[in-house]
């Protein structure tokens, strides 16, 4: 596979005589399709980045960590978390590939660990238990988000933020509000991570259809959280809209909304996503850093300021990455009117969302 040869992952970097079997061993990038070319990581320069996450030491944020760890792009990693930080600092500093980890906890460490980051991602806070909504999430979230975000604002206003913490349809308008609050908003820096929506489509479109799942590129629009999360099958790449019934593809659809609950449920009480979630996260990272490298064709679905679609001021959707982030929104392509209903189906959702979000960060 191609994909496998494009990788920037160090984590397999090798020494002797296995080296070049071992630098295109099929790590996290031989998922992508697509989107980010050989070429295009060939010409990617690249530059040192500092990168820190905040949440570190929780279940999405120790897999997310050590992925990052192996990443050649990201020469700093800052972890902090609220407790139990070092530890994982430690464990993951044995790891012998070049990226410098230290830990940082307590409100009076967070300065010095976002301090020349120019990325920071955010999976802090609590996650959903059965029988919880993300919006059950919001009361302690919002704070998190908040709080965290606002440290962003005052020592790395020029980061770009990838928002994980959930309710993420409403933490991304917080996180905007607090920037714009201190004056260094910049829309193209803040972005809602969706790429787990994406990456479960791919998996399960490919497993459905009998491809391999390194094939396939399912766009994923509009939110995160129950029916604002809107697979666009009849764009799936390879094209698989003739193969599929209208019942798969309710059945398809249905199964990738709610997929984040499959999760949930199955862990009965333990908690929500995690590992394929830092797995996805570390892609939007990749994604983000090589976009700063100035690679060209680097394009994620992630939800971020947009007006793409007429009434919602943030919108998932394709976005092509770039030296500031997000460069362009891609258009929206020509949507089946299966694509529609779910368009219109999400209205009420979404907007909701997103003025909780603007009306939390802006309460005295
Ligand atoms: N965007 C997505 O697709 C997606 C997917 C999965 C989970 N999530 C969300 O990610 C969040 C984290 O999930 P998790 O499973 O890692 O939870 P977790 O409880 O395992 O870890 C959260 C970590 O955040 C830390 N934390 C709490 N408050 C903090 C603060 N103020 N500063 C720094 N760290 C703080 C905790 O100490 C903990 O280590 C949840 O809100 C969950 O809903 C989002
Ligand atoms: O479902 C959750 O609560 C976590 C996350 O948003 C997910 O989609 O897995």
């Amino acid at each position: 596979m191609q994909a496998a040869k494009l990788s920037t992952f160090q984590g397999l970097k090798a020494t002797g005589s296995v080296k070049s079997m071992r630098a295109e061993a099929p790590v996290l990038a031989a998922a992508r399709t697509g989107c980010v070319t050989r070429a295009a990581r060939r010409q990617a320069v690249i530059e040192a980045k500092k990168v820190a996450v905040l949440g570190a030491a929780g279940g999405i944020g120790q897999p997310l960590s050590l992925l990052l760890k192996m990443n050649r792009m990201v020469t700093e990693l800052s972890l902090y978390d609220i407790a139990n930080v070092a530890g994982v600092a430690a464990d993951l500093s044995h790891c012998n590939t070049p990226t410098q980890v230290k830990a940082y906890t307590g409100a009076e460490e967070l300065g010095a660990a976002l301090k020349g980051c120019e990325l920071v991602v955010i999976p802090a806070g609590v996650p959903r238990k059965p029988g919880m909504t993300r919006d059950d999430l919001f009361n302690i979230n919002a704070g998190i988000v908040k709080s965290l975000c606002e440290a962003v604002a005052q020592h790395c206003p020029n980061a770009v933020i990838n928002i994980i913490s959930n309710p993420v349809n409403s933490t991304v308008p917080i996180c905007a509000e607090v920037l714009k609050k201190a004056g260094v908003y910049d829309k193209r820096k803040v972005m809602g991570v969706t790429s787990l929506d994406v990456v479960r489509a791919n998996t399960f479109v490919a497993e459905a259809k009998g491809l391999d799942t390194r094939d396939v590129d399912v766009p994923v629009i509009g939110g995160h959280a129950g029916e604002t999360i809107l697979p666009l099958l009849s764009q799936a790449t390879p094209k698989v809209l003739p193969w599929f019934s209208p019942e798969e593809i309710e059945q398809l659809t249905v199964r990738i909304q709610n997929a984040g609950t499959e999760v949930v449920e199955a862990k009965a009480g333990a908690g929500s996503a995690t590992l394929s979630m830092a797995y996805a996260a570390a892609r939007m990272a990749e994604s983000v850093l090589l976009g700063l490298n100035g690679a060209p064709g680097v394009e994620e679905c992630t939800y971020v300021e947009s007006s793409l679609v007429p009434g919602f001021q943030y919108f998932a959707s394709k976005v092509r990455l770039g030296p500031n982030g997000v460069e362009e929104i891609l258009p929206l392509p020509p949507l089946s009117e299966y694509e529609q209903q779910g368009l219109e189906k999400m209205k009420d959702l979404l907007t909701k969302n997103i003025q909780a979000g603007i009306d939390f960060a802006n309460k005295a």
